[in-house]
């Protein structure tokens, strides 16, 4: 049997933490229900004495039904020279109504002394009082060592006899914690081992990732016997953020067999990390280990040809062992292996080895050379196959067009103004339309005109627009434009470029409509 080890998420209030973090309500539903349904043992979703929002978060949540996960509520020992019972903030840690309670005390002496500004004594009696009344309140009590690790290496006898205070008022567990994020997996798994060895009792890590190395130093701390992890879902948190435990969890489960979560649970790993990311309004960094949109993306063209022939030949593991996918990138360290894909779609009795093949991954070539930049515009390389196979009839053309671009005064935020002419299966359409800006201007234009014709065309819109300019800074240098377009059920991403940057956006906007309109033709 593997060994069990406690998921414990803090994205909802360590991961609040972070800076540009700021959870409505709503946010903090949609995070626990999802985090629940992964499946992590515990959830620490606030500070009831820290904010008004938290403690309306524990008042709703609590009349919902969780089915996997501990709802825990977070909060500090009492204040020196007090008493648990009446302080405040303990108080409002039982208002949350959760059955774990994570209280967090100072096991650094530096702390004691110069933060708390109190005596080592007193602040055993804050833990052991604020432990031992939320124990007769009938709390789960998990006791957060806060700098944990910098105080022992300062004065291992003190940052002990605080663990010791913990467990004799009753704390199911004592938590590590790396505050200051500087720790290295060594001295985590030493001193790991000597907590357990001397307290037997469960023991958590808690890392920060400010000398990046909050996911390893987590790991070595499980290696050491720790068996709960804490970290927060994406390893947002307070500077460099906190363990990942998106990282963290496929790591422990897959590569050393401990059992995290649901077994079946891990491919739903992917949909939870975007899902938590886009309530979080983050964007998913593509980079990230396992759930990054590049995670199991090949560009160099011998590696899509060592993956197509024997699939762990680059990769560590299956993409769908963790819900992700394996892509091929385009661009000009591209084979044939890479493109082949791609022009199966178009002409499926084309080989790697037809002359066709290499005359289009020639051109990718060139026209990578030129400024394009096929990655991010795959529907704009799906054009050029087509135009090239001869499997490419244009659904309009675009005559011409013009437009008038205004300085205008006051509120109104039209600023320019096209006109256009299309023709479509031999009949003439001109329109004009205003718009922000000489590019919006053009793509209402365009719509209006094709719409007569296409009515498909009405459920589709641009939803990014990136220019970069190529070769230096001068006026006559080209420029890329980037558009991302969707119809509800697709995303695509088209390529234009030019010296003009109004010609460079009509040749992706013309792309994109192409390539909706042939993507709806054949899916017919
Ligand atoms: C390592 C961690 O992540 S710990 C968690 C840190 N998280 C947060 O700070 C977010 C939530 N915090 C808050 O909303 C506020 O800080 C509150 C409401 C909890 C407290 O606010 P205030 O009462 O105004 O205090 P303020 O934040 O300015 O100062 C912190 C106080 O807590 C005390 N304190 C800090 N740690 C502890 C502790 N472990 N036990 C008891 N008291 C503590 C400090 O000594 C200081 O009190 P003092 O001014 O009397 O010396
Ligand atoms: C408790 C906590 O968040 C820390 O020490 O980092």
């Amino acid at each position: 049997m593997s060994r069990k080890i406690e998921i414990f998420d803090s994205t909802l209030r360590d991961g609040a933490q972070g800076s540009g973090i700021s959870f409505s309500l709503d946010d903090k539903i949609k995070i626990t229900l999802e985090l629940d349904s992964l499946g992590v043992d515990y959830i620490e979703a606030g500070n009831p004495g820290s904010n008004q929002k938290d403690r309306e978060y524990f008042e709703k949540i609590n009349t919902m039904k969780l089915e996997n996960s501990k709802l825990v509520a977070f909060g500090s020992t009492r204040r020196k020279n007090s008493n648990a019972a009446e302080d405040q903030n303990v108080n409002n840690l039982l208002i949350a109504n959760t059955p774990a309670i994570s209280i967090f005390g100072k096991s650094w002496d530096y702390h004691v002394t110069d933060v708390l500004g109190t005596t080592l004594e007193e602040n055993l009696n804050m833990i052991a009082d604020t432990i031992s009344y939320m124990v007769s309140k009938e709390k789960e009590v998990i006791f957060d060592a806060e700098h944990f690790f910098d105080g022992y290496k300062n004065n291992p006898e003190y940052a002990l006899s605080t663990l010791r205070a913990a467990v004799d008022a009753g704390a199911r567990a004592l938590v590590l914690c790396d505050t200051n994020g500087g720790a290295f997996p060594d001295e985590i798994y030493e001193i790991t081992k000597k907590v357990i060895e001397e307290f037997g009792v469960d023991v958590g890590i808690h890392c920060h990732n400010d000398g990046g190395m909050a996911v390893a130093n987590s790991i070595m701390s499980v290696e050491a016997g720790a068996n709960q992890v804490q970290g927060t879902f994406l390893g947002i948190g307070e500077r460099c953020g906190n363990a990942n435990l998106s990282t963290i969890v496929p790591n422990l489960q897959i590569k050393r067999g401990y059992d995290c979560i649901p077994e079946e649970n891990l491919q739903n790993l992917t949909t939870a990390a975007r899902y938590i990311a886009e309530i979080s309004n983050l964007t998913l960094d593509h980079s990230m280990p396992y759930v990054g949109n590049n995670a199991f993306a090949h560009k160099g063209g011998m590696h899509v040809d060592g993956i197509i022939k024997a699939k762990g030949s680059f990769e560590h593991i299956d993409p769908e062992l963790v819900g992700n996918d394996r892509k091929f990138i385009m661009s000009e360290v591209s084979g044939k292996n890479t493109i082949i894909s791609r022009i199966k779609k178009v002409d499926p009795s084309l080989t790697k080895d037809s002359p066709e093949t290499k005359e289009i991954l020639d051109l990718l070539k060139r026209l990578e050379h030129e400024g394009y930049q096929f990655e991010g515009a795959e529907a704009s390389f799906d054009l050029v196959i087509r135009k090239h196979l001869g499997r490419y009839t244009p659904f309009f053309i675009l005559d011409h067009y013009k437009i008038i671009e205004e300085e205008k005064q006051g509120e109104d935020d039209c600023t320019a103004s096209a006109l256009i002419k299309v023709i479509v299966k031999g009949r003439e359409e001109m329109t004009a339309a205003e718009g922000n800006g000489p590019v919006n201007a053009i793509d209402k234009a365009i719509r209006k005109a094709l719409e007569v014709f296409y009515e498909n065309l009405k459920d589709f819109h641009l939803v990014d627009f990136k220019v970069r300019v190529l070769d230096g800074a001068n006026t006559a240098a080209k420029v890329r434009v980037l558009i991302d377009s969707t119809d509800g059920q697709e995303f695509w991403s088209t390529i234009g470029v030019s010296t003009n940057i109004i010609e460079a956006s009509v040749g992706a906007l013309v792309d994109s409509i192409e390539y909706k309109l042939i993507k709806d033709l054949e899916q017919k």
